[in-house]
């Protein structure tokens, strides 16, 4: 029980898409269309609801299993021009222990952008895991036959035995519809599928509409391999190897390989981060000083959690603000703005909202609001 499908153990219905932690949906409500969008085809060899939609002109093409209203909200979001190998700063390298992966050429600054990719192929949730195995995988195997000649070679490309199980290794689970649960669908992004898996990754991940956006999440040294998280990093060890087990694999990233009097230290700051979260959030809780998220954040630094800095820098930011510490507060907001950024995007509502309280901390609903209620903190 609990294994995915990808692993060699036992074959279950469990769906073991990254991420495998609930991760806040991003995504706006849908464009108010009705119409599949000109360039792209069907509704074909339809099963139940579930059609095959295709499209050459989107990326390196693209091929869809889904229902008519779902393809017609798909093919209306904005998309992405096809891979342009020239520009890019990283290179595919067998990585002992991991397979093939990706490594960068030269140095990659914090916050670049390292690719924006439309999905080479879709299959809403509901039909990877309902339909019966037979036909669904003649369904895939039509629908990757839409795809144009490079698509195909991409798709195939990437690791595993045949398609459903190319699905399970590589894909992105995606929301194209709100919170609704049936816009809830299955990505493959056959260039992403390269990233490896890393305990203290270096590059962000995010997913809007249906475009996927990948960011250096601190600076990269040239052939340093560049890897993103499929799973929640707030674990011990032994929980995120048992959880990587689960996909089918033995962590082989350097964060798993240190010594064990070193893996007891890192849980142990990861329990510290946990018991200063926890004393954050209750306002009773008089152990609280000031200073307790930016030890928090210190933690997340020690720990090289760089894709968690966003959250980690605004909660010191808030709480410096409801202790009245205004030129902290301004700091940690400061770097927590571009920590945001980085994860969500420029546009991103919670670092709007972090840039608001670096313009003014005094003027932020926090402030003070921590030293009224525990004045022996507030020195
Ligand atoms: C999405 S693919 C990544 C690319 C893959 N290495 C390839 O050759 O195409 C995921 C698979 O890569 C391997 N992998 C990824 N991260 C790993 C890690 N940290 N340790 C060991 N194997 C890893 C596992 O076999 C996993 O199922």
């Amino acid at each position: 029980a609990g294994v995915c499908p990808s692993s060699p153990l036992q074959v279950t219905n469990r769906v073991c898409i990254k991420p495998d932690f609930e991760r806040p949906s991003l995504q706006k409500p849908p464009v108010d269309v009705t119409t599949l969008e000109l360039s792209w085809k069907g509704p074909e060899h339809c099963v139940n609801n579930t059609c095959i939609f295709f499209s050459e002109h989107v990326g390196d093409g693209i091929a869809l299993l889904t229902t008519e209203r779902n393809a017609v909200i798909a093919s209306n979001f904005p998309t992405v021009a096809k891979s342009k190998a020239k520009s890019l700063q990283f290179h595919a390298a067998e990585i002992p222990g991991k397979g093939i992966g990706i490594v960068a050429d030269r140095k990659i600054r914090k916050g670049e952008p390292i690719l924006t990719r439309t999905p080479t192929f879709m299959v809403q949730t509901a039909s990877h895991v309902g339909l019966e195995p037979g036909t669904r995988d003649v369904l895939y195997d039509l629908a990757v036959h839409k795809l144009p000649s490079a698509g195909q070679e991409l798709f195939m490309g990437q690791m595993g035995k045949d398609i459903y199980d190319k699905i399970e290794t590589n894909c992105f689970q995606l929301y194209i519809d709100g919170a609704n649960e049936s816009g809830s669908h299955i990505g493959c992004y056959p260039e992403i599928s390269r990233f490896n898996h890393d305990c203290r990754p270096n590059i962000h991940y995010r997913i809007n509409n249906m475009t996927h956006t990948t960011v250096a999440a601190r600076d990269i040294a040239p052939g340093e391999e560049l890897t993103i998280s499929y799973i929640e990093l707030m674990l011990s060890r032994e929980e995120r190897r048992s959880r990587l087990r689960k996909w089918g694999f033995e962590c082989s990233c350097s964060h798993c390989n240190v010594s064990d009097k070193e893996a007891a230290e890192s849980d142990a700051r990861l329990q510290k981060i946990a018991e200063l979260e926890s004393a954050l959030e209750n306002f009773n809780e008089t152990v609280v000083t000031a200073d307790t998220g930016a030890q928090a954040a210190a933690l997340y630094e020690m720990e090289r959690l760089h894709t968690y800095l966003g959250a980690a820098y605004t909660r010191a930011a808030l709480n410096y603000a409801l202790f009245g510490e205004e030129e902290k507060a301004r700091v940690l907001a400061r770097a927590a703005a571009e920590a945001l950024e980085r994860e969500f995007g420029p546009d991103s509502a919670d670092a709007r909202a972090m840039r608001v309280l670096a313009e003014n901390p005094r003027k932020h609903w926090t402030w003070g609001k921590r030293r009224k209620a525990n004045p022996t903190k507030a020195q």
